[in-house]
């Protein structure tokens, strides 16, 4: 049973949308999403809403619904056309209808100030509507390092801690984290080259890559490129990411859809 509208406008929690993925499985294709990110939703105390692509002009729409919006990792990679250049490596899976509408969704987010936590590719994603760029292979960019898991070895080994990231003083992460130097996974090829215009690096790698960064916007928002939703609940920056990224979902729900007096 599908869940009425004015019940989720209406939810006790504040509602994130996590834009979801484009896979075909077997012969179909599917609008999917990550379990452990609606997990991490839901560790942030927060109602999560998968959605699927969203044509441009039912985006403002959607965003009326929102509290906070999720925007998860994934194996496929931002087109880079939209940062200017030609695939590199056509065997490296994309996502272009999740592009198609992320792109366009990401300022509009940020410009009414809805929250906005941003992971992986959600970080990479972030970077390019805001008009930077991204290195499609960044283990083929000297002096960084490969910042791919071995993807031979079991989902907890290529989940599990891999490099420093070194906090920015004075940043968010710093403050939400009370860390000036704390141990992440990493499970990308992709990454931030050219910084956007309005972003502020919140944290880096020993090589020197943008691990972290937040934009010049009226609300909370945080890019990663770790997985902060890998055992989340048991990983005590996790916890406090996604605490503070719940706080300012439900500090702007209870500013723009206050709670039902009932
Ligand atoms: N494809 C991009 C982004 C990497 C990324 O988001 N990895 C997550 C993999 C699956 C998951 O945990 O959701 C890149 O390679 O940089």
């Amino acid at each position: 049973m599908s869940l009425p509208l004015t019940a989720v406008k209406t939810s006790a929690k504040p509602v994130v949308l996590v834009p979801a993925c484009n896979r075909v499985l077997g012969n179909h294709p599917f609008h999917i999403a990550g379990k452990k990110y609606v997990d991490g939703v839901r560790l942030a105390q927060c109602q999560p809403l998968i959605v699927p692509s969203v044509e441009p002009e039912d985006i403002d729409a959607l965003l009326d619904l929102a509290d906070g919006v999720l925007l998860t990792g994934s194996p496929s990679n931002v087109h880079p056309s939209h940062f200017g250049e030609e695939v590199l490596d056509p065997s490296l899976p994309l996502d272009t209808d999740r592009d198609a509408w992320t792109l366009r969704l990401i300022p509009r987010v940020l410009a009414r100030g809805i929250p906005l936590l941003a992971i992986c590719r959600g970080a990479q994603e972030t970077n390019v509507a805001l008009g930077g760029t991204l290195h499609q292979a960044v283990h083929d960019v000297p002096p960084h390092h490969d910042h791919r898991a071995d993807y031979s070895q079991p989902v907890e080994v290529q989940y599990g801690p891999s490099h420093d990231v070194l906090v920015e003083p004075g940043s968010l992460l710093a403050r939400i984290t009370g860390e000036q130097r704390f141990r992440v996974n990493s499970v990308h090829g992709q990454a931030v080259n050219r910084l956007a215009p309005g972003v502020q690096v919140q944290a880096r790698a020993p090589d020197g890559l943008v691990e972290a960064f937040s934009v010049e916007a009226p609300g909370f928002n945080l890019c990663v490129q770790w997985h902060p939703e890998w055992l989340a609940a048991s990983n005590p920056i996790s916890r406090q990411l996604f605490g503070a990224f719940g706080e300012a979902c439900t500090a702007y729900r209870d500013r723009h859809r206050p709670p039902p007096n009932v």
